[in-house]
């Protein structure tokens, strides 16, 4: 077995029509561990894991995937990843055992092997009961645990999940991330792109944070979050509309060590620094004094939705979902925290298919 089930140096994709998705990429995969892929809408997750599965050439750089050169044995590629895509693959028409014999078919599972094959992850994603049921009549998590054990017939060592969860309420979710835990704990290298931030910090050993094409920055939840530099105060105002006035005195100088990053917020503002929890209340007697008037007020360990607004200066949809929709603004060294807003630009001007890309 190869150290490195993923090993891509210097990797950018460019499409036919001149969209940059990926810009020099270095990603090494350890055999074994749960990578996580993050970025927010447009950052270049898929056309990325496109480019690992084969289904897109690199304009430049290299890519080996299990020992393998992507471009000059894309068979062998193909033949020891499993690829559970964002739409998924199942045919709705036919049973749940129907769908995986149809699998077994694509990736030339052999007849002997199949039956025994197909009972075990029927088993491994808890559809026994419904084996022989349409896969029309499942629920949205049943028919993404029937997707994925789809890409795992083969006994892949390597397994791709886009988005696995996009659209699943929380209790479907929380199921699914059970069966990827297990499929990694017997030993499957497991990649996924995620825009929700509390199933990477669950999962993954390790991860990038993709933006623009680019990785702006990697290494384990904890550290990350570590990286993010202290604790993170949240404060309700009583009138949020003064947010950008409580803001500023929070900015006094004085209050915060060097390296504090104020933010408003919709309901008041956030403060993450050293001494966040040691000066809250210093910054709770300044805002008495300049008349603003305070409702809550927390301390808190930072998340890996702080450490992307961070890094990206974006909150992720769900976040942003959640009322989080901020700017962030470094208040003093400018280093971490860039502006700017949520856009959706990375949806326009694409092409519908991916066969555009430029080699
Ligand atoms: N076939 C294509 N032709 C041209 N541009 C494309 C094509 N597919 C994707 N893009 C563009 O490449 C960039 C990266 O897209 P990609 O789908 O890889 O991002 P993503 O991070 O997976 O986003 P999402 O979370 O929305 O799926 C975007 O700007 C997108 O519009």
């Amino acid at each position: 077995m190869t150290e490195y089930a993923i090993e891509a140096r210097d990797v950018a994709v460019t499409y036919a029509d001149g969209t940059e998705a990926v810009r020099g990429v270095d990603l090494l995969v350890e055999t074994g561990e749960f990578f996580g892929f993050l970025g927010p809408n447009g950052a270049g997750k898929t056309t990325l894991i496109k480019t690992l599965v084969t289904l897109l050439r690199p304009t430049d750089g290299t890519v080996t995937v299990n020992g393998f050169d992507a471009v000059a044995e894309p068979q062998s590629v193909r033949a020891t990843v499993g690829y559970m895509a964002q739409e998924t693959s199942i045919d709705p028409e036919l049973t749940a055992r129907e769908n995986l014999r149809f699998a077994c078919d694509a990736y030339g599972v052999s007849r002997a092997e199949r039956g025994d094959r197909i009972d075990e992850l029927l088993a491994l994603v808890e559809l026994t009961d419904v084996a022989d049921k349409v896969a029309d009549d499942f629920s949205g998590g049943m028919k993404k645990r029937l997707d994925a054990a789809t890409a795992l017939v083969h006994r892949p060592p390597l397994v791709f999940l886009d988005e696995p969860t996009t659209g699943l309420d929380p209790a479907a979710r929380n199921r699914l991330w059970e069966y990827f835990q297990r499929i990694n704990d017997e030993g499957t290298t497991v990649f996924l792109t995620t825009q929700y931030l509390e199933e990477a910090d669950q999962l993954c050993d390790r991860l990038s944070v993709i933006q623009d094409g680019s990785v702006v920055a990697d290494g384990t939840p904890e550290t990350l979050k570590r990286r993010v530099g202290g604790e993170i105060l949240d404060v309700e105002l009583a009138e949020p509309a003064e947010s950008e006035r409580a803001v500023a005195v929070a900015r006094d100088e004085s209050l915060f060590a060097e390296g504090a990053t104020i933010t408003p917020t919709e309901s008041g503002l956030t403060v993450t620094a050293r001494d966040a929890r040691t000066r809250g209340t210093d910054l709770l007697v300044a805002l008495r004094d300049a008349d603003i008037g305070v409702v809550g007020f927390d301390v808190r360990a930072p998340t890996l939705d702080d450490v992307f607004l961070a890094v990206t200066g974006e909150r992720t949809e769900a976040a942003a979902a959640d009322g989080g929709d901020v700017q962030a603004e470094a208040v003093s060294d400018g280093g971490d925290a860039r502006e700017a807003a949520m856009t959706d630009d990375g949806e326009t001007g694409a092409a519908p298919d991916a066969d555009g890309v430029s080699r």
